[in-house]
């Protein structure tokens, strides 16, 4: 399948903090997940994409075009929320809409008053005296309703309240569906990634971890409650132990091994995906 964006070996270094070589192929119909602890490039990778900040190595393409090129077409196929916006308080959601509505030529008014009214959105007051949550509604009317086919998202329901968190998810499953569309968002909320992710590009203080399916993720460990003592050496996969109690990352040859050594198991779970991912950020 042909991709939308590519993220080809990128590295950047600000300051002490140094991101990747990080690639990533955004492919049509598909919703990718930035997950990392704090500090660890999510952003960083996001404004990358958006040739807001420039890479030390390697290369980013929207729609085969090179951001850093001299065409800046591949600025119509993308957009991208950050999490502040800068120069905005003293306008109203309404003056923002009239700024920003023609300066993209696909905008979908449409969808614009959609959002505004399933998160009910008040226009007429200034950015600056909305509150966190509803701004963060105001910048995803603005960012969504561009029309591009691909969205940018950094940490979008950060201070969105419950229902407007499923509010947000049944937003963006809709937006995908036609199939030709992409969306990259960075998130610590495990049920925007359980809901909505099916890839997951994993960042540990700028180290990139890979990028994995959903569902490798949440079939990555399996934990283990022995009878016995647990024997000293090195058990097959072996990623923690305490007392009778460990956690693998390769069950299949565990049971294997227990085969082999006569041990038994009293219990055993595959990790949830939020304890995976807890494992995989501490390594
Ligand atoms: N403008 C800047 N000047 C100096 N350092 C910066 C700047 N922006 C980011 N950094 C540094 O780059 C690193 C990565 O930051 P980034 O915001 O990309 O992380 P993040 O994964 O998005 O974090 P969070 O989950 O907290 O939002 C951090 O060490 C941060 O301090």
């Amino acid at each position: 399948m042909k991709a939308l964006a590519e993220v080809k070996q990128v590295q950047k270094n600000v300051d002490e903090f140094k991101l990747g070589p990080v690639s990533l192929a955004i492919e049509a119909g598909t919703i990718t997940a930035l997950v990392g602890t704090n500090g660890s490039g999510k952003s960083t990778l996001l404004k990358l994409m958006m040739n807001q900040a420039k890479a030390d190595a390697g290369n980013i393409k929207i729609h085969n075009m090179f951001v850093n090129g001299l065409n800046e077409e591949w600025k119509t196929h993308i957009a991208y929320q950050p999490q502040t916006m800068i120069g905005w308080d003293a306008f109203s959601g309404k003056a923002l809409r009239e700024f920003i509505a023609p300066l993209y030529p696909a905008w979908d008014d449409q969808q614009f008053n959609d959002i505004i009214q399933a998160f009910s959105v008040p226009l007429n007051k200034r950015f600056g005296k909305l509150s966190q949550g509803m701004q963060q509604k105001l910048i995803l009317a603005l960012t969504v309703a561009r029309n591009t086919s691909i969205l940018l998202l950094d940490e979008p329901t950060a201070f969105m309240d419950i229902p407007s968190k499923q509010k947000f998810i049944d937003l963006l499953i809709e937006w995908i569906e036609s199939g030709d569309r992409a969306i990259v968002m960075s998130t610590h909320q495990v049920d925007d990634i359980m809901k909505l992710a099916d890839y997951l590009c994993v960042l540990q203080e700028g180290k990139w971890m890979g990028t994995y399916e959903k569902e490798t993720i949440q079939h990555m460990y399996c934990q283990f409650w022995m009878r016995d003592a647990l024997p000293t050496e090195s058990l097959p996969g072996e990623v923690s132990r305490e007392g009778n109690q460990f956690i693998t990352s390769k069950p299949e040859a565990m049971e294997a091994y227990m085969r082999e050594h006569d041990l038994h198991c009293v219990n055993q779970k595959t990790l949830d995906l939020e304890e995976s991912l807890s494992l995989l950020l501490n390594k």
